[in-house]
């Protein structure tokens, strides 16, 4: 196990970067289904994730992007989530961080995934430019593998983002000719759900900007509202980004941050 690395001097190898956070889930970070919110759970992860790779920067770190994500399960009040995140790879002035998250329920003694994402965090500009981060030097085997692996994700981040962009420029008159009427058919301006929320003290980070995390919260509340309106029961569901949620602009208590983009897929059980 990688816990039990030992390096050449005999020391116990522990990564630098890796952060662990465990929480007991409370009432107040319920859902309305009584299940831990995603929402919640995402602001654990980018303040988990932020942590570590400031860890690694030595300085100001903020949210690029995340990954699509995969909800495994859900995770219920009075149970345990434990976020792991560590630094994957460091590039110029990104990172790639990898969390792990995963619930226990003490009582019947039993823990399990949830799920494992990856979050790129930027250093912060300073005076000087953009700032120049120190490598990565993987220990374990799986530290190598992820480091690896970090490179080709990132390479595909990217592609990805640029064959929405062409997909939405290109093809949006070809996809509207292919819906389909069906009788139990809701519009879909129907489900159109808009919310506007002032930033406050309580959304802020330490940098004083709203927390990458907060943002996404609020994006799933809203997402969950639409999602509603098809008429499925919302008992489980996976929350993913067929377009990454990507962090353009930071919000200040003045600013309007850019649109961002967020897709639900959802499953009936
Ligand atoms: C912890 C928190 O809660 S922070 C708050 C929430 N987050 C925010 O407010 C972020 C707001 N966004 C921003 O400030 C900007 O869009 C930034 C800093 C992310 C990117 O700004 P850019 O002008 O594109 O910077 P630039 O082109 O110099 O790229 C900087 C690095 O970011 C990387 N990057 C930019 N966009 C992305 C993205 N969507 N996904 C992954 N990496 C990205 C670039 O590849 C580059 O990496 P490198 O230096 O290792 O080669």
């Amino acid at each position: 196990s990688d816990a039990l690395f030992i390096l050449e001097s005999g020391e116990v190898y522990r990564n630098p970067t890796e952060v662990k956070m465990s929480q007991i889930v409370l009432p107040c970070h319920a859902n309305h289904c009584g299940e831990l919110s995603v929402g919640q759970l995402l602001k654990w992860m980018d303040s988990t994730a932020c942590l570590s790779a400031e860890r690694h920067a030595g300085c100001s770190c903020i949210t690029a992007s995340v990954d699509d994500i995969h909800f495994e399960h859900t995770i219920g009040v009075g149970q345990v989530v434990s976020i792991i995140a560590k630094v994957n790879r460091a590039f110029t002035s990104s990172m790639e961080v990898g969390i792990l998250v995963t619930c226990e329920d003490l009582y019947i003694g039993k823990e399990w995934k949830v799920c494992h994402a990856f979050a790129s965090f930027v250093a912060r500009r300073t005076e000087t430019g953009k700032v120049q981060l120190k490598q990565v030097i993987p220990h374990t085997q799986l530290e190598q593998v992820e480091y690896s692996l970090a490179a080709e994700r990132r390479r595909m981040r990217l592609i990805h983002v640029e064959t929405i962009t062409d997909l939405l420029s290109n093809c949006a008159a070809q996809l509207a000719g292919e819906c389909q009427e069906h009788k139990d058919a809701i519009p879909a301006e129907k489900t159109r759900v808009e919310s506007v929320e002032l930033v406050l003290p309580p959304h802020a980070n330490h940098q004083v900007s709203t927390f990458g995390g907060q943002i996404m919260a609020w994006m799933e509340n809203v997402a969950t509202i639409a999602a509603r309106w098809v008429g499925l029961s919302l008992k489980s569901w996976f929350l993913c980004a067929p377009d990454v949620p990507e962090l353009k602009q930071r919000i200040g208590a003045e600013d309007n941050g850019r649109k961002n983009k967020l897709g639900v897929d959802l499953r009936e059980e």
